[in-house]
C-alpha cells in the first residue's frame, strides 16, 4: 500500500532525514518511534504530500505521491490548527465526507456516530473554542476515522488526552482498522503504545534520521490493555525498542 524509498529531506542546510526506507502493507499498522526532534513529523508530512522531500520517493499502491491523495486522512499533532474554528464538532467531522458524495443527512449521521465512538456524543454542536485540547484532538480523530481512508497517517494523535481516554482511543483505532481494513502509520513518542497498537515498529535514529530497525510485533490479537502489556513478549520488545531509541543497539538482547 505505502512504500517510502530512500526519502531524504533538508530544511535549508539542516539535513533532517537521511534516506528512509519503509513500507506499510494492506491493513497493516506500523508504528514509528525515534528520538525527539529526529524528523518524524517531517517524514509524515512528506508521505502526505504536504512537503516535497529533497530526495527519494513516496509511492501509494505503486503511484508516486505528488499531492495529498484523496484516499488519505491525517491526524496532526497540533490539534489547535487542525479544526475549522467556524464549524461545530459535527461540522468538522462531516466536511470531508462531501468528497465521498454522501448526502447531507448521511454525513451528519456518520459524524455523530464517529463522535460517539470518541466519547463526544454530547458535544456534537460545540465549536472548537468551547472544547478542551483533548476534546479537539478527539474531534480530529473522529474526522479521520469517519472518512474511512485506505491510508491513515497519525502524528502523536493521543498526546493531548488523559491516560484512560488514550487507552480507549488506541483500542478504537485497532477496532476501526480491523473492521475497515485500513492501513495505518502512527508516529508516537510512547514506546509502550508503539508496541501495543503495532503490527510492526520502525525505529528511527537521531537526526539526520535513518531506519535503525523494523521489528515485528508478534503478539496475539485482539489486544487487551492489561493482559497484552503483561505478556513477556511485550515487555521484551518494549525494552529492546527503548534501547534502540536511546542509541544503544549494543545492549539489545541483554536483560
Ligand atoms: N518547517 C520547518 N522549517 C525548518 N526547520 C524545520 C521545519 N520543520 C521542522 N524543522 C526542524 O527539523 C527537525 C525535525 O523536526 P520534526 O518536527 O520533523 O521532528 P519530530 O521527530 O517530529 O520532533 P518531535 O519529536 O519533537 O515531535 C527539527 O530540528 C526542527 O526544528
Amino acid at each position: 500500500m505505502l512504500k517510502v524509498v530512500n526519502l531524504a529531506h533538508a530544511y535549508g542546510d539542516q539535513q533532517v532525514l537521511a534516506g528512509i526506507d519503509l513500507s506499510v502493507g494492506d491493513g497493516e499498522l506500523v508504528s514509528v518511534v525515534g528520538p525527539s526532534g529526529c524528523g518524524k513529523s517531517t517524514l509524515l508530512r512528506s508521505i502526505a504530500g504536504l512537503i516535497k522531500p529533497s530526495h527519494g520517493q513516496v509511492l501509494i499502491n505503486g503511484v508516486p505521491v505528488e499531492q495529498t491523495p484523496d484516499d488519505l486522512a491525517v491526524v496532526f499533532q497540533d490539534y489547535s490548527r487542525s479544526l475549522f474554528p467556524w464549524l461545530s464538532a459535527a461540522g468538522n467531522v462531516a466536511l470531508p465526507l462531501r468528497r465521498k458524495g454522501m448526502s447531507r443527512r448521511a454525513r451528519r449521521e456518520a459524524a455523530l456516530a464517529a463522535l460517539d465512538q470518541v466519547g463526544l456524543a454530547g458535544s456534537a454542536d460545540k465549536y472548537p473554542f468551547e472544547m478542551s485540547g483533548g476534546m479537539q484532538q478527539r474531534v480530529a480523530i473522529a474526522r479521520a476515522l469517519a472518512y474511512r481512508p485506505a491510508l491513515l497517517l497519525m502524528d502523536e494523535p493521543f498526546a493531548s488526552v488523559d491516560a484512560q481516554t488514550r487507552e480507549d482511543l488506541e483500542d478504537l483505532v485497532l477496532a476501526v482498522r480491523a473492521n475497515h481494513n485500513m492501513s495505518i502509520l502512527l508516529i508516537t513518542h510512547d514506546i509502550d503504545e508503539s508496541v501495543y497498537v503495532g503490527d510492526r515498529v520502525v525505529v528511527l535514529t537521531r537526526s539526520p534520521a535513518t531506519v535503525t530497525e523494523s521489528l515485528t510485533v508478534d503478539l496475539p490479537s485482539p489486544r487487551d490493555q492489561i493482559a497484552t502489556r503483561e505478556l513477556e513478549a511485550f515487555v521484551r520488545l518494549r525494552s529492546e525498542i527503548g534501547r534502540l531509541v536511546r542509541g544503544r543497539p549494543d545492549l539489545v538482547g541483554e536483560q
